[in-house]
């Protein structure tokens, strides 16, 4: 489906992402991990056409939708979840016009809309009132499932999040990380997560791409990537993970279906 060829971006006579190749298929979870500067969000950006790339090109069901002679803002069937929902949603909006603004492309009339609407809060189980609520007026945790219902509303094929749990208290990411679990089967959707939550990335990644200073240091199975990463960064990475505690000892059949 997402088909990212030999990209590069330069800015400032910098390489700031080179030769960058992975591909993302229906119903599959891709989390791009690496330190601090590696070029996670630069990559996300530049994959939504808010950078322009300098070699390459990113193909979605086989059409090319950036490249160095075309820079596409947006890609089709594509929904972006960041990082702070509070900040992500206009505060003098109620929820409700927050989520119609991913539709306002769509020729629903009225009545499907507010339709549409109400069936986005409640595959993000949250109460039908809080369409009539400003952002202010509800929990950091349910900011984050109006951000994932909007997302969802205008029924993509991709979703592209940018840390989306890191501003949340335990419980609630493990709540939300169900959901978006349960989303992504019930709808057949694909995942794209900036992450540096590595128990986060062993539990709902299919697909690993660690990045390192611009460059792919590994593109692998998350089985494979977990089990013994090949380059001596990932080897770094985890050994890191697992003396901060950051990631847990081990994935069993047990723990992927807590
Ligand atoms: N518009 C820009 N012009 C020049 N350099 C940039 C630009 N945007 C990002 N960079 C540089 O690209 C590098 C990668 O930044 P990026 O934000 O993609 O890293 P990251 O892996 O997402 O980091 P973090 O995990 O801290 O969010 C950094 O050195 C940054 O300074």
């Amino acid at each position: 489906m997402l088909e990212v060829n030999n990209l590069s971006l330069q800015m400032q006579n910098q390489n700031l992402l080179e030769d960058i190749n992975f591909t993302l298929n229906r119903g599959e979870t891709l989390c791009i991990i690496g330190e601090s500067g590696s070029g996670k969000t630069t990559l996300l950006r530049s994959l939504l056409g808010l950078m322009p790339l300098s070699l390459g090109s990113v193909r979605l069901n086989g059409q090319v939708y950036q490249s160095p002679e075309k820079t596409q803002t947006g890609l089709p069937s594509t929904q972006m979840v960041m990082q702070d929902p509070i900040a992500a949603l206009n505060p003098r909006q109620k929820i409700k016009l927050s989520i119609a603004e991913s539709l306002y492309r769509s020729s629903l009339k009225a009545s499907e809309l507010d339709q549409a609407i109400k069936q986005a809060l409640k595959d993000v189980e949250l109460p039908e009132e809080i369409e009539n609520r400003y952002p202010s007026q509800i929990s950091l945790g349910q900011a984050q499932r109006v951000c994932i219902a909007r997302a969802i509303v205008a029924k993509p094929d991709i979703l592209f999040f940018d840390e989306p749990l890191s501003a949340l208290d335990a419980i609630i990411q493990k709540q939300i990380a169900h959901l978006l679990d349960r989303l992504k089967k019930q709808n057949e959707l694909s995942y794209i997560f900036i992450t540096h939550d590595l128990g986060f990335a062993r539990h709902y990644a299919d697909k690993i791409l660690l990045l390192n200073h611009g460059k792919v240091e590994e593109y692998q199975d998350v089985s494979l990537f977990f089990k013994g990463p090949e380059s001596a960064y990932g080897q770094e990475l985890l050994k890191a993970a697992y003396i901060l505690g950051s990631l847990p000892q081990k994935k069993t059949k047990e723990n992927r279906a807590a």
